[in-house]
């Protein structure tokens, strides 16, 4: 079980040489050029699979996310959400988390990523969806350092910024981030730094992008074929 070890990083660099996690990159890249499902095999049960959620505010990260979790099992990780959660704890971060956030800004990666890491830590799942995470370059070369570990599969919710902002400004959960002039500022960082990060990962093979406009099962029904090959 994975908080049964000392640190994540030991596992991830034993999947890396797993039968799955080299077969698991240029199986989903096969799926681009392919529609087969059987053209996939079923990867075994126990090999570290991560996947990243992209996508600018209001895309719909969370909201798949939650579908993902309910069809294939995955453990659903947000990195906003441990941000929140840190500054609602009262830890010493708090008060500087609380203030990037409010100015649409990104927090320190090795904060993030130190989250990020006990949260796997604590799972006894092996599926994780990182939510909202990497936002910048430096976050992606964070991970990939202290966790040692690339992602299996990008999903990149592509969604208008009219869109994106009708959303946010709807969404009702009290955060101080949701307000006009925070989401102009991280959109404005999420075009500057946030395509780079997914440009790195088309590049790779690893993105799969997905039209986020439509309603929630319409877009789930994007998703799910990319999960296919994975058992709940
Ligand atoms: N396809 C959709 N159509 C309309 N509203 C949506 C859709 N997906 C999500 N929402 C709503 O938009 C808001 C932002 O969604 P959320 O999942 O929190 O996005 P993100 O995590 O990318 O910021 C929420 O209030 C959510 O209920
Ligand atoms: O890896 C991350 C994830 C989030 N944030 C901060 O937390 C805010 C909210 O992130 P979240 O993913 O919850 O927002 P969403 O895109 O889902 O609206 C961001 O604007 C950033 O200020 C961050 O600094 N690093
Ligand atoms: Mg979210």
């Amino acid at each position: 079980m994975w908080r049964r070890v000392a640190s994540v990083s030991h596992l991830f660099s034993h999947s890396k040489s797993t039968k799955f996690n080299q077969q698991g990159a240029s199986t989903f890249k096969i799926w681009e050029t392919f529609t087969s499902e059987s053209e996939i095999p079923t990867p075994s049960k126990g090999s570290l699979f991560v996947t990243f959620v992209l996508g600018g505010p209001g895309s719909g990260k969370g909201t798949q996310c939650a579908k993902i979790v309910e069809a294939f099992g995955f453990t659903h990780v947000s990195a906003g959400d441990l941000l929140r959660r840190e500054i609602a704890s009262g830890s010493a971060y708090g008060s500087v988390i609380l203030s990037t956030i409010r100015e649409g800004k990104i927090v320190p990666s090795q904060v993030t990523v130190e989250l990020i890491q006990k949260e796997m830590e604590s799972s006894d799942n092996y599926k994780f969806l990182i939510d909202g995470f990497p936002r910048s370059e430096e976050n992606r070369k964070a991970f990939e350092k202290t966790i040692g570990a690339e992602p299996d599969v990008v999903l990149f919710f592509d969604c208008p910024e009219q869109e994106m902002v009708k959303r946010v400004l709807n969404r009702n959960q009290g955060r101080v981030d949701d307000n006009i002039d925070t989401i102009k500022k991280r959109l404005e960082i999420f075009d500057e730094l946030n395509w780079p990060v997914i440009n790195y990962y088309s590049q790779r093979g690893k993105l799969h992008k997905i039209n986020a406009v439509g309603t929630v099962d319409e877009i789930f029904e994007k998703v799910r074929p990319i999960f296919a090959p994975l058992s709940k």
